[in-house]
């Protein structure tokens, strides 16, 4: 059992295009090998996290060569995309398992307030897992992808915390007002990521550097934040 709220975008109203999923060319981008979630045991049951919608694909691609502009051999590296509810679901789990075992607790022992807490703590940056069509798990729109950047000679470049990490260093501006220059790198290097897929039509997660969406609940809550007078409707629901 878990405690989780409705969040603000997932209020929105969907109206599906029906634009089909489609595989990522992964010889275009840098990909997190083996696929992070598959490695813990996720289940795909025969999909791929290496899919996404043709616009949300086209869009990934334009935003590489956003970045290629200025860093010609640096590259996006793909951490996550398509996921299944059934997948989403087991790394919430996952993460709630994770958070007992850090803490040293054992989940029969929790306090419904101790409860309570880990939950919140798990869905600050995890979607609840449902198969309700009205709140769609943002990345089973197959709208949504956590990413980071790679240099030239394909290492990861630091950006000052893991792809999901729980903790407040995951916000993307935590490190904005340091004065200390490598956490000022961390902050350039967010920022990069950051303009390239924004300029693509891409809208960034509050609460994590890493999570970008275009076309799904979440992308026309933030864009009509930005527009309110000029308001867009979300076209992918889950799939
Ligand atoms: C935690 C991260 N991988 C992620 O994808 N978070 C968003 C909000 C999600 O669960 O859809
Ligand atoms: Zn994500």
């Amino acid at each position: 059992m878990s405690i989780a709220s409705v969040k603000p975008y997932q209020t929105l109203l969907i109206e599906e295009c029906g634009e089909p999923l489609v595989p990522i060319p992964l010889n275009l981008f840098a990909v997190e090998s083996p696929h992070p979630y598959e490695k813990l045991g996720a289940d795909y049951g025969g999909k791929s996290p290496y899919f996404l919608r043709q616009g949300v694909l086209e869009a990934l691609i334009n935003a590489q060569r956003n970045l290629q502009k200025d860093y010609p051999r640096w590259h996006i590296l793909i951490f996550d995309a398509y996921r299944p509810v059934s997948v989403q679901q087991f790394m919430v789990d996952y993460t709630f398992a994770t958070v007992l075992q850090e803490r040293r607790l054992t989940e029969n022992n929790l306090s419904p307030q101790q409860r309570q807490e880990i939950w919140q703590e798990v869905y600050k940056i995890w979607a609840v897992a449902n198969d309700n069509p009205a709140t769609p798990p943002p990345h089973s729109t197959g709208a949504a992808v956590d990413i980071t950047l790679v240099d030239a000679t394909g290492k990861p470049i630091d950006m000052g915390g893991d792809i999901d990490e729980l903790s407040d260093r995951s916000h993307p501006l935590y490190y904005a007002n340091s004065t200390m220059a490598q956490e000022q790198d961390y902050h350039t290097h967010r920022e990069l990521l950051h303009q390239v897929m924004r300029a693509a039509g891409f809208r960034r997660h509050l609460g994590e550097w890493w999570h970008f969406s275009l076309g799904d609940q979440m992308w026309a809550w933030l864009y009509n934040q930005e527009q309110p007078l000029q308001p867009v409707i979300a076209r992918y629901g889950g799939v």
